[in-house]
């Protein structure tokens, strides 16, 4: 073509046919070095592309239109362990490279991608060494300029790093998602836990109070508020200080000032203190105990429990049943039984402080034929007006007792021989001055004194006992001391 070129020129200049010759084999060389340097240009730069694709960090792979592997980049050893080489002679490059539980998903691509749709997908791949990774693939059909299908390009890189992150990420969210679930459910239990706690504070009849580690009032229940006459509505003494809580407090106590020392000297003090009772202004007993709570595993203080019971029933029973042990119904005085103890407890002090001690009988003179005539309830009327009466002119440091029917007794602390005598013919005059429908009513009456008289109990009770009977003999209606002494009459 270049030679004909040359010798059309040449004749087209007017030169001879072997000027004409040596034209065109000199457009024939010049056409073939053209050629040559073309060849060598492309050469070049196949090989340059061939490094380029040789050197990328990810896998370069062209497939045949048929799907079968015609070139893939050294690359694919570090990536899979496996060399080029495994590839080309490997039977199913899936099998091969693609973890199986990937492997139908891989061959769907591949259908997809072989009828000439271009896409990308991340799959797990398999390394030799067994260890699966994720890979991303992206492939694309190569067309010719008539727009055949020549190739297909696929191009895989390691989304393993990525993968792994998304992977922590996800679990990390799994992870928080799990513990916020359960603090939710903790949460939940712990608000049940509450309602119910709540429930049984509400429920119960003691005070409850709560004051934190700052000394403010965090919790009080119905019961509190009704104990200390607080109307401050169910949660209005939240946040109150302990102090102003205290001042309210106090003013509705008999003694304010030891309770308040009690406070002071209580609050700081770890576990149980000791019950302490109170004694209202409007006559109640309140008995209040508390403790100092602490944190969980540690010994940090949280703040103080207190605790109130109102106890005025309860010592209203026990002083009744008290009442009831030691006192004689009908008249209302000391009974037999409180006497000995009495009694038991004056000689013993009176023999520590060498002291000495009174003990008067008297007993009513023919009280039987009252009751016989006037009636057993007449009878009684007599003893509570005997009772009464006497009652009137025994002073502080005296004490009367009813111990047995119509027999009484008075026990004199410190008492001299001459108040003894006194007090022996103020009872003569005051029984002698009832009168019960008509009939009169008189006493004989007897005293003994220790160590006088006698050094023990018993002792002291015959000698006062024999003294009265020495009254009857005596004629009734006067006094008289035991029989070692001189008789004195009324
Ligand atoms: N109404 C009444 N009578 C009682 C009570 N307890 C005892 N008596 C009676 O009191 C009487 C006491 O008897 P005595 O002291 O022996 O009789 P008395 O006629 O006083 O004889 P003297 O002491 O010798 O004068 C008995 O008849 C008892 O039944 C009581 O609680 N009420």
């Amino acid at each position: 073509m270049a030679a004909l070129a040359g010798v059309a020129l040449a004749r087209a200049a007017g030169v001879g046919p072997r000027d004409q010759a040596l034209a065109a084999a000199g457009a024939a060389a010049l056409s073939a070095l053209a050629i040559l340097g073309a060849a060598h240009r492309r050469a070049a730069e196949g090989a340059r592309l061939r490094l380029i694709a040789e050197t990328c960090a990810g896998v370069e792979v062209a497939l045949a239109p048929d799907g079968r592997l015609q070139w893939i980049s050294p690359a694919v050893e570090s990536l899979t362990g496996y060399s080029p080489a495994n590839c080309y002679g490997a039977p199913d490059l899936i099998a091969l490279l693609v973890e199986p539980l990937d492997q139908d998903y891989a061959r769907t691509l591949g259908r997809q991608a072989l009828r000439g749709e271009a896409g990308e997908a991340e799959l797990r791949a398999r390394h030799r060494d067994g260890e699966s990774l994720w890979v991303l693939c992206r492939w694309r059909p190569v067309c010719d300029a008539s727009g055949a299908v020549i190739m297909f390009r696929l191009s895989i890189s390691s989304a393993q790093a990525r993968k792994s992150a998304e992977l922590t990420l996800l679990e990390t969210v799994a992870a928080l998602r799990r513990a916020q679930g359960l603090s939710e459910h903790y949460l939940a239990r712990s608000r049940d836990e509450q309602q119910r706690l709540r429930a049984l504070l509400d429920v119960i009849d003691l005070g409850i109070l709560f004051v934190d580690a700052d000394r403010r009032v965090r919790y009080t229940n119905p019961a509190l508020e009704r104990i200390w006459s607080f109307s401050d509505g169910r949660d209005g003494l939240l946040g109150m200080r302990d102090e102003r809580l205290l001042a309210r407090a106090v003013s509705q106590l008999v003694a304010p000032e030891a309770y308040r020392r009690h406070v002071a000297e209580t609050r700081g003090q770890r576990g149980r203190s000791a019950p302490f009772e109170m004694a209202f202004l409007n006559g109640r007993k309140v008995r209040e105990v508390s403790t100092m709570v602490t944190a969980s595993g540690g010994s940090r203080s949280l703040g103080r429990l207190w605790v109130f019971e109102d106890v005025t029933e309860q010592r209203k029973a026990a002083e009744a049943l008290v009442r009831l042990a030691e006192r004689d119904p009908l008249t209302n005085l000391y009974n037999r039984r409180r006497f000995q103890d009495s009694l038991g407890a004056a000689l013993a002090g009176a023999q520590r402080g060498q002291s000495r001690i009174g003990l008067i009988m008297f007993d009513l003179d023919g009280f039987k034929p009252i009751n016989d005539r006037l009636g057993h309830q007449a009878g009684d009327k007599v003893l509570v007006s005997v009772a009464r009466a006497i009652r009137r002119v025994v002073r502080r440091n005296e004490q009367l007792f009813r111990v047995g029917g119509d027999e009484f007794a008075i026990l004199v602390a410190e008492a001299d021989e001459t108040a003894l005598q006194e007090l022996a013919q103020r009872v003569v005059t005051e029984v002698g001055g009832i009168e019960m429908e008509g009939a009169k009513i008189s006493a004989s009456v007897g005293y003994a004194s220790y160590p006088d008289d006698a050094d023990s109990e018993n002792a002291l009770v015959a000698a006062a006992d024999s003294a009265m009977y020495r009254a009857k003999s005596a004629g009734k209606n006067c006094w008289q001391t035991c029989a070692a002494r001189k008789p004195d009459d009324a």
